[in-house]
This record gives structure tokens, C-alpha cells and sequence, in this order.
């Protein structure tokens, strides 16, 4: 059988299955848990472990069709200007709670667009930011940036802020492909924003691309993935386009007839990741590319690739606080997300409360699944001796779950009393292998195409 019809077979192309950036994932979390446990989550952390810092800046000028992250439209700069008004009162509502002597590892802004604000308020806001908690001193600060929304004294504002890492959104560079998805990104401006990113010191840049977009093939993704490595990235994230209609309502633009069928969009994913491989990019995780020398594949190296709600990352920070609407906070006893509705996020804060309105306590054995998916996500490989270490006589629990990965997937894994390990030719069943680990399935949720 060739491959592609075996992993047909094992669900490649039917299966929805989560892109486990947490565990459990965001659609399980439930109202039980909210700003009372917050609370009580930031209140006790140790102020001795830096934390990171998650800033959610829901606004876009324009509002891409592809699309699936919590934005909105906005033609002018007041509703944005009053947003950092209430991002600066959450800040102020955590400053008085937090623990005296707690520092920031990291802090990253993300959205929607954060390079919608213009130099006054990024300084406002990172002044207000580093106020409430004070970075420590190597600390890493990393910006989401619309090279079409940006110039160069918003790039120069960052970095006399301390940005030093950027992360830029390209998708695709095809004019067919770019007006299919409701984004125009011409290359020249694209390559001067990257030029002047450098020339601001930023050390680390990402680039985010997509596959599986209306009218994509063989010859505009070669062409698109050539352009950017003509820009140097050190970091490339190639995410499968989700198309998720019923979630994100704007997709419903995008004319469904012309997405690539099942079996293009894996040879796209194939084509674009071998390029990036001969070009001398290491593989991270499901999705990533790295060059050999960047924070990510150092990470992966050592055993200390980690996956977060922005993808994979090398920060070690145990606590991530999620300030603005929507933003998810992760601490040791669980994950809390703000109220998701930017309206609602800003009458909880101005009423002076937290604005947590869902979550999850994690139980020792949602810890152990938790860490059993992700070291399958970013190691394809389950380290049982490392579980056994942390949870012991818990991991039990898992060995059901093993036997029917084994019954499964079969020649595509190993099971050895060390790990389970997913083979490169299984890898691309990895999601729907880390799947059989989840014991939060949530009933009705239709999650996007695990491929
Ligand atoms: C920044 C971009 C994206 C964020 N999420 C997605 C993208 C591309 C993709 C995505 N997230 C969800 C879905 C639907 C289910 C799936 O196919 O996996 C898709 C396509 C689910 C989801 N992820 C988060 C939440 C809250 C949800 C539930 C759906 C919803 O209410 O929106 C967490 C989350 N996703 C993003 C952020 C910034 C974030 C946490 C704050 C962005
Ligand atoms: C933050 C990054 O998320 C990616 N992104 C945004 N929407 C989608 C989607 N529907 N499917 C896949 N990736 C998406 C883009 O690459 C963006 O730059
Ligand atoms: N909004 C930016 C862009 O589209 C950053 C990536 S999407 C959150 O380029
Ligand atoms: S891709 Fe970026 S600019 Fe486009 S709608 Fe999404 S967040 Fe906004």
C-alpha cells in the first residue's frame, strides 16, 4: 500500500482531533472554574519563579478570510486606545494581588494585530506592563507583527522597549492565493519590514505560513517558500489551514471549492517541509522549522521543547498570565481563560474584577495526560521513565491507552518499557496518536482536519 493510503486508512484525512496547545484543550474548559480561582492561583505563586506574560490585542485593520483567531475589525484608533485603557486597569487589579518580588521571564504580545497601536500607546503599555511586574533582567520579548500594519517608528518604539524577538505573519505569497483569503501582501513590503526588524537587533524572527489555502499548489508553494528564504528567517511555522466555518464566521468568504483536496494539501505540507529541510532547517514539532542555531532547536535538542497556546516555544517559565480579552492564564492547579467577548472582558475589569469566566483544575492525572501529549507533540516520543518518575504507580493509567496506540498504529510506533515512540513515517498521524491520551474528548465540539 503506499503511505499516503495507509495513513487514509488510519483516519489521516477524517479524523478532527485538537492541536493540543494545552491539555485539556480550550472548548472543554467550563464555567465552574473563573475568577475566584484565579485569584487564588495568582496570589500564591512563588515569587522566586519568573513567569511569562501573555498580551491579547483583539483588533485587526483588516480581517484576513482565512482567519480563525479572536479579532475584530476596527477603521479607527479609539476603540483601541480605550482597550489599552482596561488591558492598564487588569494590570493594576494584578499588580495588587501578585506576589511582592515576582519578575517576568517573558512577556509576548499577540492578537489580532499589536502593531495596530501606535508609539505612544506601545509605550503605555509596556511601561504600564513592566510596572505590574518588573522583567528580570535576561528577559525575552516577543511581538506578533503585521508587516502591512507597521513601520518604522512603531518597530523603533519596541525595541527601545526591549523587543528582541518578532514573529510576522506572511500565509502565502501568490496574488491568486492572497486575494482568496482576503490579504494583500506585497513582497517588497514584506522584506522591508524583515529588514527593518534586523536593523532594530531583533535576534530571533518567525514567519508564519499556511498550506492547504484556496488555490495553493505544488508551484505557488515552492514559490512562496523560496521568497522566504530569500528573508533569513530563523524560525518558520507551517500550520495547516483550519477551516472552521462554524467557528470562525468569516471563512464563510472563502470559496470552499477551490481548497486543495486531502491529498494535495499533505504533498503541500511534504513539498514546503523538504524545502525548508534542504535549505538547512531542522523539523520541530509537528509544524516548526528552525535553524540549527535557534532558541527552538537548541530546545528540542536538549529535551526542552515545551508547547504553549502561540505553538512551540523554548521558554521554561512554569506560569503563564494572560492579560486582555480571551487570553488564557496556565498555572500549576489549572488553566483560566478571560471573558472571550471584548465587551464583556472590559465591563468584568472596569467593575473591578478579574475577568476569568472559564477554566480547568487539572488533577494529577489531566498533569500526567497533559505531559504525555505534549511530549508526543514536540518529541514524538512518550517517555514512560520520565512519567513514571513524576507521577509513579498513576502512570497505570496509561497503559491501556499504550495497548491501543500498539493495536492501532502498530508498525508506525514502538513500545518499549522506556517510551512509546511515533516513527517518521507515523508522524503525521501524531495529532490523532497524542488524541488516544485525551480523556476530555468533549462530546459535539468539530475540532478542524487533523492533516
Ligand atoms: C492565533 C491564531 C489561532 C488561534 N487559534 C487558532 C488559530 C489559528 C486555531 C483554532 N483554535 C481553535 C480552533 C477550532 C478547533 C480546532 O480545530 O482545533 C481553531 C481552528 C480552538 C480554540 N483555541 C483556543 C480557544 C479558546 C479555542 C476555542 C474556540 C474559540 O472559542 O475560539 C485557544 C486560543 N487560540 C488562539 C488563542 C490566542 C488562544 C488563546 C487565548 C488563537
Ligand atoms: C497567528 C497565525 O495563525 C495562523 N492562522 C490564522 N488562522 C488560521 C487558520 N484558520 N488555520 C491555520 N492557521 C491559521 C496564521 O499563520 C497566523 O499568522
Ligand atoms: N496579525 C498579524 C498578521 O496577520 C500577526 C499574525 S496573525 C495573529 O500578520
Ligand atoms: S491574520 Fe492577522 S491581520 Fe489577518 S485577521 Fe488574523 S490576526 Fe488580523
Amino acid at each position: 500500500m503506499k503511505q499516503i493510503d495507509r495513513l487514509r486508512a488510519l483516519g489521516l484525512f477524517d479524523s478532527r482531533v485538537p492541536r493540543y496547545t494545552s491539555y485539556p484543550t480550550a472548548p472543554v474548559f467550563s464555567t465552574a472554574v473563573g475568577a475566584a480561582f484565579q485569584k487564588a492561583q495568582l496570589t500564591t505563586l512563588d515569587p522566586a519563579a519568573p513567569v511569562s506574560v501573555y498580551i491579547h490585542i483583539p483588533f485587526c485593520e483588516r480581517l484576513c478570510w482565512f482567519c480563525a483567531c479572536r479579532t475584530q475589525g476596527t477603521q479607527t484608533l479609539s476603540p483601541v486606545e480605550s482597550y489599552i485603557g482596561t488591558v492598564e486597569k487588569e494590570l493594576s487589579l494584578l499588580a495588587d494581588i501578585l506576589p511582592e518580588g515576582l519578575r517576568m521571564g517573558r512577556l509576548h504580545w499577540g492578537g489580532g494585530t499589536p502593531t495596530i497601536l501606535p508609539p505612544a500607546l506601545i509605550h503605555r503599555l509596556a511601561q504600564s506592563i513592566k510596572s505590574a511586574v518588573p522583567p528580570t533582567t535576561d528577559w525575552e520579548f516577543s511581538v506578533e507583527i503585521d508587516p502591512t500594519m507597521v513601520d518604522r517608528e512603531k518597530i523603533a518604539a519596541l525595541a527601545k522597549e526591549g523587543m528582541n524577538r518578532a514573529s510576522i505573519g506572511i500565509q502565502d505569497f501568490d496574488p491568486e492565493v492572497q486575494t482568496a483569503i482576503g490579504r494583500i501582501q506585497p513582497f517588497d513590503v514584506t522584506a522591508a519590514c524583515v529588514a527593518d526588524l534586523r536593523a532594530a537587533g531583533i535576534h530571533s524572527l518567525n514567519t508564519d505560513l499556511v498550506y492547504g489555502l484556496p488555490h495553493q499548489d505544488a508551484a505557488r508553494i515552492a514559490e512562496t517558500v523560496d521568497k522566504v528564504l530569500t528573508l533569513a528567517p530563523d524560525r518558520v511555522a507551517l500550520f495547516g489551514y483550519a477551516h472552521v466555518p462554524w467557528v470562525a464566521k468569516r471563512q464563510k468568504l472563502i470559496d470552499d471549492t477551490t481548497l486543495p483536496g486531502d491529498e494535495t494539501r499533505y504533498h503541500l505540507a511534504e513539498l514546503a517541509a523538504q524545502k525548508f529541510q534542504s535549505a538547512g532547517f531542522a523539523n520541530i514539532g509537528i509544524d516548526h522549522f528552525a535553524r540549527p542555531q535557534d532558541g527552538l532547536n537548541l530546545a528540542r535538542n536538549s529535551g526542552h521543547l515545551r508547547r504553549n497556546f502561540q505553538g512551540y516555544t523554548d521558554d521554561h517559565c512554569p506560569t503563564l498570565i494572560g492579560v486582555g480579552a480571551s487570553s488564557i492564564s496556565r498555572f500549576d492547579g489549572g488553566y483560566v481563560q478571560n471573558a472571550a467577548a471584548t465587551a464583556a472582558y472590559i465591563q468584568r475589569i472596569e467593575a473591578g474584577d478579574l475577568a476569568g469566566t472559564r477554566g480547568h483544575q487539572l488533577t494529577l492525572i489531566d498533569k500526567m495526560r497533559a505531559r504525555a501529549i505534549e511530549m508526543l507533540m514536540c518529541d514524538f516520543r512518550l517517555d514512560r521513565t520520565e512519567l513514571q518518575h513524576r507521577f509513579g504507580s498513576q502512570t497505570q493509567q496509561l497503559t491501556a491507552d499504550l495497548k491501543a496506540v500498539m493495536t492501532t498504529y502498530g508498525d508506525l510506533v514502538t513500545l518499549t518499557d522506556e517510551a512509546l515512540v511515533i516513527e517518521a513515517e507515523g508522524r503525521a498521524l501524531t495529532r490523532i496518536i497524542a488524541s488516544v491520551f485525551d480523556a476530555h474528548k468533549p462530546e459535539g465540539v468539530r475540532y478542524s482536519q487533523a492533516s
